[in-house]
């Protein structure tokens, strides 16, 4: 028992004698107690978290001014401490905003913009302020020179943990040499055992951010990236949230924030991809689900007209009786135009014929005559007369129940639910026969319940599916205006039935100005850099959406060459150009890995999951307006769904190529094997050969390529005349380019389409061929007698090739 437990039941007090005790927590004092949140879980991680952090905000800023990045980085050891200095060539940050942006946490730029940056939360930097200051009791140093500025600006501060807010020790301004560019000197309690996380860091970086200069200089290593590429990341743009991803709480936020009075107002001035027409299909589907539909019933046989009429001129009274005749005929005959009749196309014809013959005839149809005869009239149609039981709705419902249902239902059973469901309908409280469509599966599970128990047959889910669908889609859709903005966000069933409709509808993805992602290209191309592999690959999907945020994935692969073979591939995770360092295990990259099945690529992936073993790197970027990290560290991205979908579709895209890489290999590796034990028996067949007939000496090559299918490139030599032959033993064209040096001797081309350039002294025969399957196409040229030859050929794979010259 605790002792708050101990003294309960032993009077009042306990309440008030907590609250004396509680107060609100200011969120420096909240993160001051929960360092690894942010990633300062230790000395180690922290010096890491924080070069991240501030490099980041680096790239941010450099990039948002268009500004090529140029990046210092400098760890020196300081008595007891780390000495962490990052300086940039960004555009500074002014006078009355340093404080806040160091010396307050959850400051920033960036949360509430829809687009594309490393920095999202308004927290790194500050948390790294955090952090040294709890650790070593330094102040943060900070210059900073703003573009054209004469002065920079230097502070010395910490953040008060009480308050959040900054604590300014010095502010003076200075001369510095950088004419533009912010320079943050942290000394923290910390070591270099994440060495490794560091370099990888920077090394990654480097990769994804060819435009960027990033220097490295700690106590034991000098690292120096060299810009590739003056190129910016395309310039992002501001977006607003997409209808697919916004989620209750926001859009009832929205709906209350909005200066729209109309739904369809509301929709196309606050989301992105939204036009009239658009708007339009989502209120559609609104109105589906705010009002329900109204069952529109075959409208009674023309040989009923008579009855119909009759009924409708006894329901209008003191009218006149052509006038009343002639309405009740008009009215009865156009019923026979609809396939299906619906409550409020009956009233809108009941009015219209009614306008028509109040003009006609002089007289006035008010309100109540019309409902009246509206009611005989949809009365006809449903045929609510007990003593038939509904038998127009039965024959109509049989009818489509009849065309859903498969033929292994006999007559009985379909005739049974439609009998059931029938009475439903018709008993309803709602004379207009408006329903939702749940409703309307629930009256089908009802009748479906009943007919097995009764009638001794079977309903099961997907039957009774496919009836509600096809009532459904029979019904109509109610005209009625929606409700204003307004009245949704006051109501949270109406609210939540908006969002569904915003999501039902089909809306095509984000614009992905927003994004920018690394690209195909050049993902292969930083692989390239920095991993020497005999085959690389990547892919860069199309953007999605989740949240409000369009993102997209992009996958890379490289194999092979000097990639690590031992042990298991390297997976390398990106969020918005951001290498992810820690939390491996918790990343949805990471599981979405293991879950493929590499075998089906050719990779080996002991027990069919994990991460597959071999030279393998994989690496995966996640490009978005906001990435679901699973903490305010951001180590990790969140198992979402729609981004592990993506996340595999990626890798798969990528992946698929290395599987031909990869059969293609290994077929060539085993006719390598082949060609090898043929050319060790082959000779010894045809040294036996010679020996037991006497005849003349085998061509091995000949044979050798001829059995293996090869392409042959033979030199033969008839006195001075050099004949040069490609026979295609393969299945298929051979496109060869032949360069035969020839030293000691000019030639001169006697035959065929080839090229003779002269170079110190010896002359390049080019010539290039096509050459069908089974077809051999011979060159010839003249030397003389002491020319000496070398032969290259290219355009086929070694494997299939045999050059006998
Ligand atoms: N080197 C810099 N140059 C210019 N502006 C900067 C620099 N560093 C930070 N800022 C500004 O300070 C703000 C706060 O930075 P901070 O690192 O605290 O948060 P963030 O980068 O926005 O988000 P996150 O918490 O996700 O890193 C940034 O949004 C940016 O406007």
């Amino acid at each position: 028992m605790t002792s708050y437990q101990s003294q309960l039941g032993e009077g009042e007090g306990i309440a008030e004698e907590l609250a004396e005790s509680q107060r609100s927590i200011s969120i420096a004092e909240f993160f001051e107690k929960n360092k690894h949140m942010l990633g300062f879980d230790s000395g180690a991680r922290g010096l890491v978290t924080a070069v991240k952090e501030a490099v980041d905000n680096a790239l941010d800023a450099c990039e948002e001014a268009g500004i090529a990045p140029d990046i210092y980085v400098e760890i020196q050891e300081a008595g007891d401490y780390y000495r962490l200095i990052v300086e940039d060539n960004g555009p500074g940050i002014t006078k009355e905003q340093i404080p806040k942006v160091f010396g307050k946490l959850l400051y920033g730029s960036r949360f509430h913009k829809r687009e594309q940056n490393r920095g999202q939360q308004g927290i790194g930097i500050s948390a790294a302020v955090l952090y040294s200051q709890l650790t070593s009791g330094k102040p943060a140093k900070i210059t900073s020179r703003t573009k054209g500025g004469v002065d920079a600006e230097y502070f010395e501060l910490i953040i008060d943990t009480d308050t959040n807010e900054p604590e300014i020790d010095v502010e003076e301004t200075t001369t510095w040499e950088r004419p533009h560019g912010t320079r943050i000197e942290l000394e923290m309690e910390a070591n270099m055992r994440a060495r490794n996380q560091l370099h990888d860091y920077i090394k990654h970086t480097a990769v994804v951010n060819p435009h960027a200069r990033i220097e490295l200089r700690e106590p034991s290593e000098h690292m120096k990236y060299e810009r590739v590429t003056d190129q910016l990341p395309e310039e992002t743009e501001e977006i607003r949230p997409h209808p697919h991803g916004v989620e209750l709480g926001t859009l009832i936020k929205m709906l209350d924030a909005t200066e729209s009075y109309s739904v369809s107002g509301f929709l196309q001035s606050e989301f992105t991809r939204v036009g009239g027409k658009t708007a339009d299909s989502v209120i559609d589907n609104f109105r589906d689900r705010h009002f329900g539909r109204e069952m529109a019933w075959r409208p009674p046989e023309a040989h009923e007209d008579a009855d119909v009429a009759r009924a409708l001129d006894a329901a209008v009274a003191n009218k006149g009786a052509d006038a009343t005749a002639e309405f009740a005929d008009r009215v009865s005959d156009a019923l026979d135009g609809y396939e299906r009749v619906s409550h409020h196309e009956l009233s809108a014809l009941v009015d219209d014929v009614a306008d028509d013959v109040e003009e006609k005839y002089d007289t006035t149809f008010g309100s109540t005559v019309r409902e009246n005869a509206v009611e005989a009239g949809w009365q006809a149609v449903i045929g609510v007369d007990a003593d038939d039981e509904y038998e127009r709705l039965r024959s109509d419902l049989y009818g489509l129940v009849d065309e859903v249902t498969t033929t292994q239902k006999d007559d009985a059973t379909i005739q049974g639910l439609a009998d059931r469901l029938a009475p439903k309908f018709g008993d309803a409280d709602d004379r207009r026969h408006r329903f939702t469509r749940e409703e309307i599966r629930e009256f089908v599970r009802r009748a479906a319940d009943a007919t097995e128990e009764y009638d001794d047959a079977t309903f099961g889910e997907t039957a009774r599916e496919n009836v509600v669908e096809i009532v459904w889609e029979s019904a109509e859709r109610v005209p009625d205006d929606p409700p204003n903005v307004k009245e949704i966000a006051d109501d949270r069933d109406t609210s939540s039935q908006l969002l569904e409709a915003m999501r039902e509808t089909d809306i095509i993805s984000p614009p992905t100005d927003c994004l920018a992602p690394i690209n195909a290209d050049l993902i292969e191309e930083g692989l390239r850099k920095e991993y020497d592999a005999d085959f690389y690959s990547a892919s860069t999907r199309d953007a999605s959406v989740h949240g409000g945020d369009p993102f997209i994935v992009e996958a890379g692969l490289a194999y092979g060459g000097d990639v690590e073979a031992e042990g298991k591939a390297e997976v390398m995770r990106f969020a918005n150009r951001v290498p992810l360092v820690y939390q491996r295990g918790a990343c949805a990259t990471t599981d979405v890995v293991k879950n493929i099945n590499w075998r089906n690529y050719n990779l080996d992936q002991p027990g069919g999951s994990g991460i597959p073993n071999g030279p393998v790197v994989i690496m995966v970027h996640i490009a978005s307006t906001n990435v679901p990290f699973t903490s305010e560290s951001k180590d990790a991205v969140a198992n979402v769904p729609e981004l592990e979908s993506e996340i595999e579709l990626a890798m798969r895209e990528a992946a698929r190529e290395l599987k031909s890489f990869l059969k293609k290999r290994r077929s060539m590796q085993q006719r390598r094997e082949k060609q090898d034990k043929l050319a060790t028996i082959l000779p010894e067949m045809a040294e036996k050969l010679t020996q037991v007939t006497g005849s003349e000496e085998l061509d091995i090559d000949d044979t050798l390529a001829r059995i293996m299918n090869n392409v042959l490139v033979e030199r033969e030599r008839d006195g001075d005349t050099v004949r040069l032959t490609i026979e295609n033993n393969s299945d298929r064209a051979a496109d060869v380019e032949i360069t035969d040096i020839v030293a000691g001797s000019e030639p001169a081309l006697a035959n065929g389409d080839a090229s003779v350039v002269e170079m110190d002294g010896e002359w390049f025969v080019k010539w290039s061929a096509s050459v069908s399957s089974g077809d051999e196409t011979t060159l010839e040229y003249e030397v003389d007698d002491g020319a000496e030859f070398e032969i290259s050929v290219e355009g086929l794979e070694e494997e299939r090739l045999t050059v006998d010259a």
